[in-house]
């Protein structure tokens, strides 16, 4: 009998620090601008309040549980629809209403599905298909469009949402045996993980190329050992390029560049220094076994022939006929490689580097020096 009070005194704690979780959950994404994780974290709090605490509203929710079930569905699609802004701004505003307008297109949906399935039960449907058209139309149209938002953003906010509709969809067919505050740990913990590892990403990573940036290469510069080689890689003439075929398709011909770069082997690590620039890290690798494969790389680009999209510069033939007026391209590159001495620290082999890229444009450009 004790040890039962003592594991309820302890269950106890464990539920009420669940709302210490939600209002840490909702500060965090918001301070980090994930406002669509820390909607849901508000809705979601404030439905653990509803079946913990006797709110005014509670006997209401119980009594009309499909609403919320729908409504659950809806926010999670509409969320999932919406750009990340700030929450407490004029947007943050906005959204709530929408949030609003979501339980009261839940109450309509409810009651045009009641009509609609009576209409069809009553005309012989096969196996009363509407029955199914309440809860299951929505369920359906929400994870097909989160998980279509999922492929095209890319987003782990949208991925979030998927899970959250089908952990939703699942607790309502008591397909999860656990009791909320367990469920409601799990998806807010998962929540800030989903928010540290997108913060981390933006912080580390270039949003045009995709690579690791410049901040991710200084890290890796402090768990680097003894022995690496560093190369600066530049884009040959980049300037007449832009100036040539448009900013647009300079930002094209960077992505695909890195993304042939990423082709190094040899433990290359590949980074964006910043504009035309990229850094490459071979580390425990000589100089010579770097160049060989710095020098397989540079060929690798000045035969690339890369096919660029300029749907401006569209003939009107082309625009008539829907039509991408593709066009090949081809840029080299220069390229510096240092090998880190006794004296150097991992700032002064990139300073070696970056000499060395200069005496590869000086001679010429589309070599490697050292
Ligand atoms: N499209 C695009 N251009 C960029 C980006 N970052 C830098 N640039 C351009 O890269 C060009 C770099 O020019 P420069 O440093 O003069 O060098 P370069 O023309 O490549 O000549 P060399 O290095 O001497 O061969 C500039 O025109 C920048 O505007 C970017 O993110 N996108």
């Amino acid at each position: 009998m004790e040890t039962q009070q003592y594991w309820l005194a302890k269950i106890s704690i464990f539920e009420q620090s669940l709302y210490g979780l939600f209002i840490i959950t909702i500060l965090f994404s918001s301070y980090f601008s994930h406002s669509s994780i820390a909607f849901l974290s508000a809705i979601l709090g404030l439905f653990y309040l509803t079946i913990n605490a006797n709110m005014a509203w509670s006997p209401w929710l119980f009594d009309n549980k499909n609403w919320l079930v729908v409504n659950g569905f809806l926010v999670c699609g509409f969320l999932g629809l919406i750009k990340d802004r700030g929450v407490f701004s004029i947007h943050g505003f906005y959204r709530i209403i929408l949030l609003g307008l979501c339980g009261f297109i839940a109450y309509l949906w409810l009651f045009t599905s009641d009509v609609f399935s009576m209409y069809l039960n009553a005309n012989q449907y096969p196996e009363n298909w509407g029955t199914y058209l309440p809860i299951e139309v929505p369920l359906f149209s929400v994870v097909l469009l989160l998980l279509w938002r999922s492929i095209s953003t890319a987003s782990l906010s949208v991925v979030a949402l998927l899970v959250s509709t089908l952990v939703w969809g699942f607790e309502h067919y008591q397909l999860i045996n656990l009791p909320w505050s367990i469920i409601l740990t799990i998806l807010v913990s998962y929540y800030i993980l989903v928010v540290v590892i997108d913060s981390y990403s933006l912080a580390y990573r270039d949003e045009l190329t995709g690579l690791p940036s410049r901040r991710a290469l200084k890290q890796l510069s402090l768990s680097l050992g003894n022995s690496y080689s560093v190369s600066m890689v530049d884009i040959d003439h980049f300037k007449k390029f832009n100036d040539k075929y448009g900013h647009d398709i300079g930002d094209q011909v960077l992505k695909l560049v890195a993304s042939k770069l990423t082709e190094v082997k040899k433990g290359g690590k590949v980074f964006r220094y910043g504009g035309e620039e990229f850094t490459i890290v071979f580390p425990r690798k000589s100089l010579e076994q770097s160049k060989q494969e710095l020098e397989r790389i540079r060929k690798l680009i000045a035969n690339y022939k890369m096919v660029i999209r300029d749907p401006k510069r569209q003939t009107k033939d082309e625009r008539t006929h829907n039509k991408t007026s593709n066009k090949k391209v081809s840029v080299t590159i220069s390229i510096g490689v240092a090998k880190r001495t006794q004296k150097q620290d991992f700032e002064q082999t990139l300073k070696v580097a970056d000499q060395a890229l200069y005496k590869a444009k000086k001679s010429g450009r589309n070599n490697v020096s050292t």
